[in-house]
């Protein structure tokens, strides 16, 4: 659906030339959710406005349903451009329009009949559920109910694509959760194809299918939510998922636990989060297991579990429950004495 190939985009500083993205490719398939996480800074808002071409990219090519948009004249880029919505992180409404007014003014603008206009807006306000709120201005709505009039505005086009530059930042935790809620509503229900940018795991956590992470302007990592969360290969990967499973195991008893056995991060995935996988193991080898830390959570579509554990027994029987483990579809990483100070993950 999305295919960016080659991407490089340069900015003339005042200090110098900024290398915001630096030969970046992805791909972002029909129907999918696709996250891009990265710290401030790692080039991500520059990337997504590459996507519509709000930013044009210096080198490489933005694929989007078969048509490289690089190569379209300008009448054509605004046609192509309608089937791409956008979010923001500060809503970007009109101050001084109703809510009613927000989503009509730029459907009016694109030449849609009265009558058109009219049906979209009940029904999109509908879908957003804010169909009580049309002639409230956006200094009565809360955040959250803002973002839903955005939203609104965005879907009125009818897009396929919907692009989300860092639509929660702004939003507290309650209120995250819903509008992350709206999101998979759009995205099942109207079929969309959802690419976000954000700095938060917990909404690559809660709805992406696959995720990208970036730093300074290159993709370092890239996957399905899922192998993130269980085999994260770079360090920053690791400090993301870190930042949603805290399991700081202090240094004294990590060095005294690994003299009398291993200490073990246990990932769990959908039905293996619910089977008793280390009492079998318990029972199976002569091994003594000591829970230090645990947390449940949900995936998007799947429940993900952790467990670190101290594994007290015989080197061999150890390893032979790990491999137990990994064939009950367990993944399993030791934590090692120079793994002291890095919180596991
Ligand atoms: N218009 C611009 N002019 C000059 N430099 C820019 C411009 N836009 C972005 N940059 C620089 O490009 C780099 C990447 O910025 P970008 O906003 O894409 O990162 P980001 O990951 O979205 O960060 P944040 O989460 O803070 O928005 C940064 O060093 C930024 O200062």
């Amino acid at each position: 659906m999305i295919e960016l190939a080659g991407i490089s985009k340069t900015f003339q500083g005042k200090q110098g030339p900024i290398h915001a993205l630096n030969n970046v490719s992805l791909s972002v398939k029909k129907g999918e959710i696709y996250g891009v996480i990265g710290y401030s800074g790692a080039g991500k808002s520059t990337l997504i406005r590459c996507v519509n071409l709000l930013e044009k990219p210096d080198a490489g090519s933005v694929v989007v349903k078969g048509t490289d948009l690089t190569k379209l004249s300008t009448k054509k880029l605004r046609e192509a451009r309608t089937n791409i919505g956008m979010i923001f992180q500060g809503f970007n409404l009109l101050k001084t329009a109703t809510v009613y007014e927000n989503i009509s003014i730029p459907l009016k603008l694109s030449g849609f009949s009265k009558k058109e206009v009219e049906e979209r807006v009940v029904k999109y306000l509908k879908i957003v559920g804010l169909d009580e709120k049309y002639h409230a201005y956006p200094s009565e709505l809360s955040g959250g109910q803002k973002q839903r009039v955005a939203i609104a505005r965005a879907l009125a086009f009818e897009p396929e694509i919907l692009l989300s530059d860092e639509a929660t930042s702004a939003l507290d935790p309650d209120t995250t959760e819903a509008i992350l809620d709206l999101l998979l509503k759009i995205n099942k229900d109207l079929g969309i194809t959802i690419l976000l940018i954000t700095h938060e795991m917990n909404v690559i956590q809660r709805i992406c299918d696959r995720v990208a992470v970036m730093e300074n302007g290159e993709v370092i990592e890239e996957g399905t939510t899922k192998d993130i969360f269980t085999s994260p290969a770079h360090q920053t990967t690791k400090r993301f998922v870190s930042s949603l499973f805290t399991h700081k195991i202090p240094d004294d008893l990590l060095e005294k636990l690994n003299q009398t056995g291993q200490v073990f991060t246990l990932s769990f995935f959908g039905d293996s989060s619910g089977e008793p996988a280390l009492a079998t193991v318990t029972k199976k080898f002569d091994i003594y297991p000591n829970i230090l830390s645990g947390s449940i959570t949900h995936l998007k579509d799947e429940t993900f579990g952790q467990l670190v554990v101290h594994l007290k027994g015989d080197t061999a029987e150890i390893h032979k429950a790990v491999r137990y483990l990994e064939k009950d579809q367990v993944h399993v990483e030791g934590v090692n004495i120079s793994d002291k100070n890095k919180r596991v993950s």
